[in-house]
């Protein structure tokens, strides 16, 4: 199949990428500056030029809680029109197959957890991420209504994926715009390397997580993808569409803040700044639907927080 990766430079593009480098697929790229997917008719001229026969959603404006808090606008305008033009031009380019990437935080803040797909539109959203979070929800309703009219006369199978938080290599790490797994990856580097007595983190430390290496991610998409439609039919009633995608497990900021900081070495004291906003208290994903199809998160946070260590430290030696 000639499979078009929306996104493939960023952090889950590339590593969907690296899989389907081991596949006979061909793989259709633009990056932004060639390609921008917020430009309706360039993105038009790009679907009736190619016409893929898949599309993998994977672009977005993406960041962090203050990255969201700070530019609310931008991350509900680019990210609506960027759904809405790949997902509309591709149906009209007559595209098939589709895979769009949402978020955890399209959940009510104070949903049951874990939280199951069945939660979505239950209760109000979490005010630091709403804009961003109502986007994705309106990319999971574009995917479903374009299946609720167009399955039978079209053949259209597009398909949502709703990962919990993501890590590893080709992650964000700018200080201030960025996931907190990476920031503090940076900021626990840079305290060992001038040797601080200590280092801050947002927040309170109270709040909790789930994370999910982005190599996971990027294997869980080709899992949902591949996945014969009546399989995904069953597994996505009634009209939910989408499935979540994480490891089933969380554990406190302070928690993973103590672990980045033995992986780097940093024996200072970790202080908290309850200024800083705390966002979601927690969201954990019900990954019951997904598991029971046989796909199951296999890398560790350990490991893969020992891993994307390793990147970071490349890439800045890289420059
Ligand atoms: N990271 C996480 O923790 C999570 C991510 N997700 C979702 O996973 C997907 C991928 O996220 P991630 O890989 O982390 O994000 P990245 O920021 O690493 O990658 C996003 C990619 O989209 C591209 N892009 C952004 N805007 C445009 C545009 N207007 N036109 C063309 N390309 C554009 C970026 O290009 P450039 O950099 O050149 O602008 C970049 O290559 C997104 O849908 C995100 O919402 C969901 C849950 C958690
Ligand atoms: C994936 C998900 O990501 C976002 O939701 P989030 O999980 O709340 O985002 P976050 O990773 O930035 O924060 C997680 C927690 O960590 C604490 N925290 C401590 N110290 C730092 C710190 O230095 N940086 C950051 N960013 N957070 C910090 C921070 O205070 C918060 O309690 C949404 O924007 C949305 O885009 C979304 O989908």
């Amino acid at each position: 199949m000639r499979i078009y990766v929306a996104g493939h430079r960023g952090m889950v593009g590339s590593a969907i990428v690296r899989q389907l480098n081991k596949t006979d697929h061909q793989i259709i790229t633009r990056t932004h500056a060639e390609l921008d997917l917020t430009n309706q008719a360039a993105v038009h001229e790009f679907m009736q030029a190619e016409r893929p026969d898949a599309v993998i959603l994977a672009a977005a404006r993406v960041g962090g809680i203050k990255a969201n808090n700070t530019f609310p606008a931008e991350f509900i305008y680019d990210n609506l029109m960027i759904e809405a033009n790949v997902i509309h031009q591709a149906f009209a380019a007559g595209v098939k197959k589709l895979l769009f990437l949402g978020s955890s935080c399209i959940y009510p803040r104070n949903a049951a957890q874990p939280m199951a797909e069945d939660a979505l539109l239950t209760g109000t959203l979490e005010p630091t991420n709403e804009p961003y979070a109502i986007a994705k929800i309106a990319g999971i309703k574009l995917c479903e209504s374009y299946n609720r009219q167009y399955a039978d006369t079209h053949g259209i199978d597009y398909r949502s994926v709703m990962p919990t938080n993501l890590y590893g290599p080709g992650d964000n790490f700018h200080p201030e715009h960025s996931h907190v797994l990476p920031a503090l990856i940076r900021r626990f580097h840079e305290a060992a390397a001038a040797n601080a007595p200590s280092v801050t983190i947002w927040g309170t430390g109270q709040p909790r997580r789930e994370f999910l290496h982005v190599d996971d991610m990027a294997a869980a998409s080709l899992f949902v993808l591949n996945l014969p439609r009546d399989v995904y039919i069953a597994n996505t009633q009634p009209m939910l569409s989408h499935i979540n995608v994480g490891t089933g497990q969380d554990l406190t900021i302070r928690e993973l803040a103590e672990i980045i900081a033995e992986t780097v070495g940093f024996s200072g004291e970790i202080l908290t700044d309850p200024a800083q906003p705390d966002g979601t208290p927690r969201k954990l994903l019900n990954v019951s639907r997904l598991n029971a199809m046989g796909w199951h998160a296999r890398i560790g946070l350990r490991k893969g927080i020992e891993e994307t260590y390793r990147a970071f430290k490349e890439a800045a030696v890289a420059g």
